[in-house]
């Protein structure tokens, strides 16, 4: 977690919480205290947390990703009174530490299978919303709450706009597997033409990346013409047997909120539609 959303959150528990401010530049010096990036993540997340967190909303999916601590600092910000009747579910190890370290009230999908709102980053967005998520391995618990929500928002960097998937984001389709499966599968894809597809090893352990769920994670990069209907690579992989879940997300996302490095917003719809708002006016 970030320090800056530490300090934020160890301020806010145990203390009144400030109470929801009204659209205004009041908000703006807060975000000024950052730079590059994580500005960036910051105006995207706290753009889409006004925009679709509203106050009748009580069942709040919190995503993983360095992009979401910025997430859950606006949410904090609406005040102790809207979010004391709220209910907030993690996406892995990582938002759950998030949601207890705010004081905000746990739960899980299989206690509240439909929720209001999700919101999560993602690795890359293409021009339909079309995602690769998977990045930190926590895909399959994303796509989970992704689907029960009613309304699912993405929120990034610029880094992760792009036209077609696999355009930045070279390291390939993040795919969550049964451990035994795995050499299996390897070859299966191998098949399938993601010649370069490998089982994701851990920094500082030996062996491969376990997830939350016990599971080892195969990234399967794939070429740029493949990349032009992810749908149809969503549907052969989750046909292999073995597989628990695949790190691409199409047709899930109602809107994508990217900041942009020169303080202005890029917001893409499902409809395709694409807004551009040059200053931050929340
Ligand atoms: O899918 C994810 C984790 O599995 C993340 O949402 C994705 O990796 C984006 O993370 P960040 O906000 O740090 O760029």
């Amino acid at each position: 977690m970030s320090e800056r959303l530490n300090q934020t959150i160890a301020s806010s528990v145990g203390t009144p919480i400030a109470p929801p401010q009204p659209p205004s530049s009041s908000s703006k010096p807060m975000r000024a205290a950052l730079t590059g990036i994580d500005a960036a993540k910051q105006l995207a997340a706290w753009t889409a947390v006004d925009e679709h967190v509203l106050p009748e909303h009580k069942l709040i999916g919190i995503g993983s990703g360095s992009t979401v601590p910025f997430v859950v600092e606006r949410i904090l910000a609406q005040g102790k009174e809207l979010n004391k009747d709220r209910v907030f579910l993690p996406t892995g190890f990582q938002s759950k530490e998030l949601i207890v370290n705010a004081g905000l009230t746990l739960g899980d999908v299989d206690q509240y299978p439909n929720l209001d709102v999700t919101i999560d980053g993602a690795d890359e967005v293409d021009r339909r919303l079309n995602c690769i998520k998977g990045g930190g391995a926590c895909q399959l618990r994303e796509k989970v709450l992704a689907e029960a929500a009613e309304t699912f928002i993405i929120v990034a960097d610029f880094r992760k706009n792009s036209e077609t998937l696999g355009t930045t984001w070279k390291q390939g389709v993040p795919i969550e597997v049964t451990p035994f499966a795995y050499a299996r599968l390897l070859q299966n894809l191998h098949r399938m033409g993601s010649k370069a597809a490998a089982l994701r090893m851990a920094k500082a352990k030996a062996g491969p990346v376990v997830t939350d769920n016990g599971n080892f994670v195969i990234d399967a990069p794939f070429s740029s013409s493949r990349y032009e209907e992810p749908e149809q690579i969503l549907r052969e992989i989750k046909m292999l047997t073995g597989v628990v879940e695949v790190g691409l997300f199409c047709n899930m996302a109602k809107a994508a909120y990217f900041g942009n490095e020169d303080g202005s917003i890029t917001i893409k719809l499902a409809d395709g539609t694409v807004h551009k708002r040059e200053h931050r006016d929340v």
